[in-house]
């Protein structure tokens, strides 16, 4: 039997814990006020979908929005770590996608119901290749951008998160045990729009790593 490779982290059956509202411009464009803590919430690791495949949109939405988000995996588990150690737990980085069915979000947001079908579906979690750590020598200050069918949508930049990733991983450990494989999704910037059936994202780390995906309306 051959030895996993974290490079391969979508295999492994990991969780994926996800930061909200971690970017001032992005909390404001949705009327939301900005967290004094993090706010998180998870997706199953059957929400994972790498180029080549489509990004499938669930036929209870109508308004399935793009997040392009920066995502850190973890390379050494952990409980309670310091955010002065935090950075030794990182193996690399992966760009993300947090796909959200909006309206869905909103509806449970104003019964004060928890995120799970707006957030945790199949293929909710499109993933670029792995990124060695040594190729983000400072994941504070990278670019992000994302464009569909040509049109540039979202662009920011890490620095702008109101959590930085050592915090991040600290606060989050405290409660929930990293583990070897996890994904972390940091937030994302503001320009969150709608995808048709169709529609071709196209995102990137600038100077970094590029992927593709293809929108699809899923089977009935
Ligand atoms: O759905 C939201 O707006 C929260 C979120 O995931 C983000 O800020 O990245
Ligand atoms: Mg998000």
């Amino acid at each position: 039997m051959t030895a996993r490779n974290i490079s391969r982290f979508w295999e492994w059956g990991r969780k994926i814990i996800c930061v909200g509202r971690n970017y001032a411009d992005h909390a404001k464009e949705l009327k939301n006020a900005i967290p004094a803590e993090p706010v998180l919430f998870l997706k199953p690791p059957s929400a994972y979908v790498r180029e080549g495949s489509p990004i499938l949109v669930p036929l209870y939405t109508s308004n399935l929005h793009h997040e392009v988000e920066l995502g850190v995996v973890i390379g050494k588990g952990g409980t309670a770590i310091a955010q002065s150690s935090a950075m030794e737990h990182v193996a690399g980085y992966a760009l993300c996608l947090d796909m959200t069915a909006r309206d869905i979000q909103d509806e449970c947001k104003s019964k004060g119901l928890p995120w799970t079908m707006a957030k945790a579906f199949n293929t909710s979690c499109p993933v670029s290749e792995f990124i060695p750590k040594e190729h983000i020598p400072d994941p504070g200050n990278v670019k992000l951008w994302l464009k569909v069918n040509d049109q540039l949508r979202q662009s920011g930049c890490t620095s702008q998160m109101i959590f930085s990733i050592p915090y991040l991983i600290s606060y989050i450990s405290d409660f929930i045990s990293l583990e070897e494989g996890d994904l972390i999704l940091t937030g994302t910037p503001k320009g969150v729009s709608a995808v048709q059936e169709h529609d071709e994202l196209q995102a990137g780390i600038e100077d970094v790593i590029t992927m593709s995906f293809r929108v699809d309306r899923q089977d009935h």
